[in-house]
């Protein structure tokens, strides 16, 4: 049975589906890095919200980690090149905290137009300063959103609502798209010249980090007030304290910060300066949301192999998942033969799927593949890793699909191309289930792949296959299986056996021995 570790705080629903699903779980939250790290190996599955900091190091002594399923979006805690390369599936749940953070920051708008958290301090302090609090109205202000996604989109949505106008700049917004939100695309200047109220809905990445700098600050209409319920490190802290204090920002409210838990910040007790502790997703309704979509994502992967919202791999629906996994197994399987059989380095990989085969999702096949022809020249890799490890390697990978039917009603045929020109082997599924070579290098053979086998390359000759099983007799070795293929009568034969006991050096000299064998090789699936 699987095992999942609910790190951070989660709402119950989380606990409840991993165990209906037949996952076991702990909920252990609050520990240390050193702490994970001692108890992160006996577990499948990691479910994290943003306390938890999936570092290299904890990665380094997750020996059994599969997933880790972050309940929200953003997942700027988890090293996930780190997760790649070690094969761990990294998952978000993106839409499930969305109308909460979206509303915390039309919440945060208005807590600035009319400064309700000074006024709510100054009257619970008996002071009634009805005079001292004047606001400004929203209806008919310039709202300009950097960012125009899922959180953005709604806060538009909810702000021409208020009957604000909306503009926004988000490199990556259609034309098209932007009609349908009701707002106006402009560029970053434009919209730092007009806005009254500017919000931040963009992900922390190189081009976004102090996206409201010094120099865009001082681009900002005077009297501007600023919104960040995205991450910290989009606006400059130190430049935004600057503009507050000069008067030239009239308000900022800030639900994140470069640095959480922010504890001290020299922008606390600033005037027109709001914040709440990174609470953007913390309503009832979108923690319970997150906590049921993580489990089920997680639950699924770890149960069926379904894939979904993963960060580092491709999707794979509940639905595809059994589908695929007997293709995931042949590819696998025919990634792992020519993976053995290629001497020399390996420049292409071509995954060419055939009849029922090219009808289903490409990824996964070319994932297994890639993972059986790497794990015969390295032990840590799985699908998730295995694209990754192929690019670093400098192995280009191919995809060619043709949905109509060859001699099989399904296959795939996985070529690689080295200095000595291209080859390639092709398996299909018997009964849509159980895997089977049908060629090996232009020879039609039919060949289950599946543990230790003999590989012989001969001379086509009455009385060769005698002294073979002579000699495999001889040196006590059982035959469990015996394929055989050839290209011509009289020309090259292909032998596959499978052997009951692993293929030693000495049995592969004697086979080597044997007049008319051009190649011996042991295989093991
Ligand atoms: N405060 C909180 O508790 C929460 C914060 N968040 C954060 O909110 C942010 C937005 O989340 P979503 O809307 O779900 O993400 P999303 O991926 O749907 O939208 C992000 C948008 O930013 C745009 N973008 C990317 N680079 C840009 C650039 N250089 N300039 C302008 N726009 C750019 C993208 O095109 C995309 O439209 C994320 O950072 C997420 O982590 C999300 C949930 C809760
Ligand atoms: O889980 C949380 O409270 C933070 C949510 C968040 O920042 C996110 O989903 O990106």
């Amino acid at each position: 049975m699987p095992k999942v570790l609910i790190s951070d705080k989660m709402d119950p629903q989380a606990a409840k589906i991993f165990r209906e699903r037949g996952v076991e779980v702990d909920e252990i939250t609050g520990k240390t890095p050193d702490e994970l790290k001692a108890m992160i190996g006996q577990y499948d599955g990691l479910a994290i919200r943003s306390s938890t900091k999936v570092t290299k190091e904890i990665l380094e002594h997750a020996t059994n980690l599969k997933v880790v399923g972050r309940a929200g979006i953003g997942v700027d805690n988890v090293d996930i090149p780190a997760a790649s390369a070690k094969g761990v599936v990294v998952m978000n749940t993106p839409f499930g905290n969305s109308i909460t953070t979206a509303e915390h920051a039309i919440a945060l708008m208005f807590a600035l137009a009319r400064q309700l958290p000074e006024a709510d301090a100054s009257t619970q302090a008996g002071k009634w300063e009805k005079n001292r609090f004047m606001g400004v109205e929203l209806t008919s202000k310039t709202l300009g959103l950097i960012g125009a996604g899922n959180i953005g989109s709604i806060v538009a949505d909810r702000a021409r609502g208020l009957k604000m106008k909306v503009v926004a700049f988000d490199p990556f917004l259609t034309p098209e798209r932007a009609v349908e939100m009701g707002v106006e695309k402009v560029t970053l200047d434009e919209l730092l010249a007009r806005a009254d109220f500017i919000t931040l809905h963009t992900p922390l990445t190189d081009q976004t980090r102090n996206i409201l700098s010094a120099e865009n600050l001082a681009k900002t209409k005077k009297g501007v007030r600023i919104i960040n319920c995205a991450r910290g490190g989009l606006i400059d802290e130190a430049a935004l304290k600057a503009g507050l204090d000069s008067g030239h920002i009239g308000g900022a409210a800030l639900d994140v910060f470069v640095t959480e838990p922010a504890k001290e910040s020299p922008l606390f007790g600033t005037p027109n300066f709001v914040s709440t502790p990174h609470l953007g997703a913390s309503t009832t309704e979108a923690q319970v949301n997150v906590a049921i979509q993580v489990a089920e994502q997680m639950a699924d992967f770890l149960v069926s192999g379904g894939v979904t919202n993963a960060l580092n791999m491709p999707s794979l629906s509940a639905e595809e998942a059994p589908k695929l996994k007997p293709y995931m197994a042949l590819a696998e399987k025919l990634g792992s033969l020519v993976g053995q059989l290629s001497t020399g380095a390996i420049d292409r990989i071509s995954v060419h799927t055939e009849g029922a085969a090219a009808e289903l999702n490409q990824k996964p096949i070319t994932s297994a593949v890639l993972a059986g022809f790497l794990g015969t020249q390295t032990a840590t890799v799985n699908m998730v890793n295995a694209p990754l490890l192929a690019r670093d390697r400098g192995v280009e990978v191919r995809e060619i699909r043709s949905e109509r039917e060859g001699d099989y009603h399904t296959l795939v045929r996985v070529s690689v191309r080295t200095a000595d020109g291209e080859r390639s082997v092709a398996g299909t599924l018997f009964g849509d289930q159980a895997p089977r070579l049908v060629e090996l290098f232009g020879i039609k053979v039919e060949a289950d792949l599946v543990g230790s086998m003999l590989y012989v390359v001969n001379e086509d000759a009455p009385g060769f296959i005698g002294r073979l099983g002579t000699a495999l007799g001889e040196a006590g070795v059982n035959i469990g299986t015996f394929h055989l293929g050839r290209r011509q009568a009289g020309g090259e034969a292909v032998l596959l056996l499978s052997v009951d006991e692993p293929v030693t050096a000495e049995l592969l000299a004697r086979v080597k021995a044997l007049p008319g064998v051009r190649t011996a090789m042991g295989l093991s699936f």
